[in-house]
């Protein structure tokens, strides 16, 4: 599952959104998007998963534009998890990740045992067996979202388009899902603002700004000191995790200098 854009331009209300930018995504790989609020990850992605459309270059995923996909083989495809994940109506947590299944069902069939099983497993990825029979709409924000999560997993794609997975969830169920997904071995594509799990997690990182890619790489080459102050205005110290040896962002604020400047004088005075 490869996925190719080229010179890609967004447009929303005739604005420019996502600007000229090309990249691609290999077969297995876990590509991060990272961004300041409002550089355009959502839009980029939103046009990915064909909710927006292009208004110049290409989108090819395994060859084909994707355009060229009918909707249930591009969703046999490519799993969706978006920043708002809401549902009109109330269903049980199972009925809702069973939903999944349905770019592999024809109109009218009934789940199989096989479905059931699936999702049930899926429910089990996300830590949230047992759930099955509560209504979703009774729960908390962060089992709202791995419902999702479990839905997109039971669908059973090549592709993961993931915005912001981890929005919600307490830091055990972000490493978790992170986890999970990099365990599917799956292509995932996902916007993350956490700087340190993009670190942890991705093969490779797009950076956005101001609407163009501006940055493509490793997180060692991304994830520098210049780029953090250029794109995202920290300064920031950049180290090397000890156990996992993966790049790890350390903030400095101006407050944050302000306070050791402060202890620093009030320990020199009382010396
Ligand atoms: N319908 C619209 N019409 C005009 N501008 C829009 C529209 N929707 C989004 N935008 C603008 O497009 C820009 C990019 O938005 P987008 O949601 O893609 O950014 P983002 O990088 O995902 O942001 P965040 O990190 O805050 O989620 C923003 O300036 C936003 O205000």
């Amino acid at each position: 599952m490869k996925l190719i854009v080229e010179k890609l331009v967004t447009e929303l209300n005739h604005q420019a959104i996502v600007q000229d930018i090309s990249f691609y995504v290999n077969e297995g790989e876990f590509v991060g998007v990272i961004g300041p609020n409002g550089s355009g990850k959502s839009t980029l992605l939103k046009t990915l998963y064909r909710v927006l459309k292009p208004a110049e270059g290409a989108v090819m995923l395994d060859d084909e534009a994707i355009t060229s996909y009918q909707h249930k083989e591009f969703a046999k495809k490519v799993a969706v998890v978006g920043q708002e994940s809401s549902v009109p109506f109330d269903f049980s947590v199972l009925d809702l990740v069973l939903m999944g299944r349905n770019p592999h069902k024809r109109l009218l069939d009934q789940e199989t045992k096989v479905d059931h099983d699936i999702a049930i497993d899926a429910l089990k990825h996300v830590g949230l067996e047992g759930y099955e029979q509560r209504s979703f709409a009774t729960l908390s924000g962060g089992e709202k979202q791995r419902v999702i999560i479990a839905r997109a997993i039971a669908q059973e794609p090549s592709f993961f388009i993931l915005d912001e997975p981890t929005n919600h969830l307490d830091i055990h169920h972000q490493l978790h899902i992170l986890d999970v997904l990099q365990r599917s071995n799956m292509t995932v594509l996902t916007a993350l603002h956490d700087l340190n799990l993009a670190a942890s997690y991705c093969d490779r990182i797009i950076v956005m700004q101001d609407g163009r890619l501006v940055a493509n790489g490793s997180p060692k080459e991304t994830l520098t000191k210049q780029l953090l102050e250029e794109v995202f205005q920290v300064e920031a110290t950049i180290w090397t995790h000890p156990l996992t040896q993966k790049v790890q962002v350390m903030y400095v604020s101006p407050g944050m200098k302000q306070g050791i400047f402060d202890h620093q004088l009030k320990s020199w005075l009382q010396s």
